[in-house]
């Protein structure tokens, strides 16, 4: 990518992580978003790193998306997982009471890793395709997503592709925000529900 007046901008390298509980859909997520299909077999992941590029208000971002595997409250989460990290997805199902709790769980963890009291982090309720199934409602999860002072909340189905690239707009979009503040902007209250 040039600018008008011919200078080279390199390619942003960004790294990203999902967690959440096993099987709420984080592999699927990623397979969605780089390689557009869904698989319905479920192969509890160790973890896997995919690469895709992204383009964000005209700049290239090259994404390493850590595809994690999923975590229970007794499971030690890897520093690898928090530290030298740009951005973090938290998924749970909309199926599942408890991979929700559990995103408090590992949000914790990862502010005690990195010392912040905040990162660039964005909260997603997988499976909303589930409507049946589901445990945990749409204001639910947007409420806790603005308790964390989180400015957007998906809710996505990798199964039919609804809002999956809105995620990791959203996380490239935290991401920036944190690197660029704008110091003069005012401060905004409300989280944009998706
Ligand atoms: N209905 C529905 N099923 C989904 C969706 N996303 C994933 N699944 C299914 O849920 C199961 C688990 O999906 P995975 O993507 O492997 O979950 P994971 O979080 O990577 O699991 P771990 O590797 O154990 O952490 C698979 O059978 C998927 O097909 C979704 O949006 N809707």
């Amino acid at each position: 990518m040039t600018t008008p007046s011919g200078k080279i901008i390199p390619p942003r390298q960004r790294k990203i992580a999902l967690l959440g509980s096993r099987s709420v859909g984080k592999s699927s997520l990623t397979v969605q978003f780089v390689d557009s299909h869904f698989v319905d077999s479920y192969y509890p992941t160790i973890e896997n790193t995919f690469q895709k590029v992204v383009k964000y208000k005209g700049q290239d971002f090259h994404l390493d998306i850590i595809d994690t595997a999923g975590q229970d409250e007794f499971s030690i989460l890897s520093s690898r997982h928090a530290v030298g990290l740009h951005g973090w997805v938290l998924v749970y199902s909309v199926s599942s009471r408890s991979s929700f709790d559990m995103c408090t769980i590992i949000r914790e963890k990862i502010l005690n890793y990195t010392g912040r009291e905040s990162v660039p982090m964005v909260l997603v309720g997988n499976k909303s395709d589930l409507a049946v199934q589901r445990q945990v409602t749409r204001e639910e999860g947007a409420a806790l997503a603005a308790s964390w002072g989180m400015t957007t909340f998906v809710e996505s189905s990798a199964r039919h592709n609804e809002n999956v690239s809105r995620i990791f707009e959203a996380v490239v979009a935290q991401i920036e925000k944190d690197m660029n503040p704008e110091p003069e902007a005012p401060a905004k209250s409300g989280c944009v529900v998706a």
